[in-house]
């Protein structure tokens, strides 16, 4: 069978918002092209596991592929695509290019193992995905299994890589876990590994939720983490220790009172999908709250936030 592949060029702010709407329209798979990867410096930060082949990724802002089976796919998917895009709210679209080709089955499924190789997403975090092994450097390493699919998060993005940092940093063995928006579950992995219990993951899609309960079994953690379709923290009355929110800002923004009531004292907020211009506010709504803020990384044009509960 042969493959209809849609590209859409798309400058950074609006990237994180177009995977959710690819699978809304019932994409196969996506392939996201950043040309901030090129100039990431992973390489200095934590030895080298692979190089980047420049020809692989654009000059500027991120080349988004997408692929249907030629059976599911119509021309009318793209003008949906169009419209969910234009109806975005609070999200400046300053590049939107969409092209389509058609691609052998076997291109398609090598898409994957051209762009995707195991890589270290924090100082202890390693992602490895299912055809290639890897070898621990040392015993500090932790390894997360993940295939990259139909749901945000196989750690190379900038604000999943922020998350895994501030949590290998503060998450401690025995604290409660809530992982808001857990996308493929990879944060939530990464809290179990550290030893928290119980993790509870929730995500509005429940395609998500498919994809993260998949990767908590190729990880050996589906039974410490329950995982449930769940809109921010509506309904959640269980005090946790630590929450999780990498989403956006303005939802991020939505679930600051309700994370602040629901954590224990001394608990901890570690959240982002932050761009650098939504800082002020949120960071302004967290200390407004009761927040006290432990730090704040920047990777990108995106931030991330460990916020305090002070007892
Ligand atoms: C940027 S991804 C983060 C995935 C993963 N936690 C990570 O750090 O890579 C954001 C996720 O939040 C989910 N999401 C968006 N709005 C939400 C809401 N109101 N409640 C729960 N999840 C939501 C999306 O479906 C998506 O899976």
């Amino acid at each position: 069978m042969n493959y209809k592949e849609i590209t859409l060029m798309v400058n950074h702010e609006l990237e994180p918002f177009i995977a959710d709407i690819l699978n809304e329209v019932g994409a196969n798979g996506v392939v996201i092209e950043d040309s901030l990867e090129l100039v990431k410096g992973r390489i200095e930060t934590y030895g080298e596991i692979y190089e980047l082949n420049p020809d692989d990724y654009p000059e500027s802002d991120v080349r988004v592929k997408v692929y249907f089976s030629e059976l599911d796919y119509s021309d009318a998917i793209i003008d949906v695509i169009k419209e969910k895009i234009n109806g975005l709210q609070d999200v400046e679209v300053s590049r939107l290019e969409i092209s389509t080709d058609e691609v052998q089955e076997e291109d398609w499924a090598n898409e994957w193992k051209n762009h995707f190789h195991a890589f270290k997403a924090s100082e202890s975090f390693v992602v490895v995905p299912s055809w290639e092994n890897y070898e621990k450097q040392n015993d500090d390493e932790f390894i997360i299994k993940l295939d990259p699919g139909m749901a945000f998060g196989t750690g190379d993005h900038a604000t999943t890589s922020m998350c895994l940092k501030l949590i290998e940093k503060y998450v401690q063995p025995n604290q409660s876990v809530i992982d808001v928006g857990t996308g493929s579950g990879i944060l939530s992995i990464a809290a179990h590994q550290l030893g928290a219990a119980p993790i509870k993951a929730l995500d509005l899609d429940s395609v998500a939720v498919r994809v993260a309960v998949d990767n908590f079994e190729k990880n050996d953690c589906a039974d410490a983490i329950q995982a449930e379709p769940g809109n921010l923290l509506k309904g959640e009355s269980e005090k946790r220790d630590v929450i999780f929110a990498n989403i956006l800002a303005h939802i991020v923004d939505l679930m600051i009172d309700d994370s602040y009531a629901l954590l224990n004292d001394n608990g901890l907020l570690i959240t982002s999908g932050i761009i650098l211009e939504k800082e002020e506010m949120i960071v302004e709504h967290l200390e407004r709250v009761g927040y006290k803020i432990e730090e704040i990384t920047r990777e990108n044009g995106w931030i991330a936030i460990a916020a305090r509960k002070e007892a």
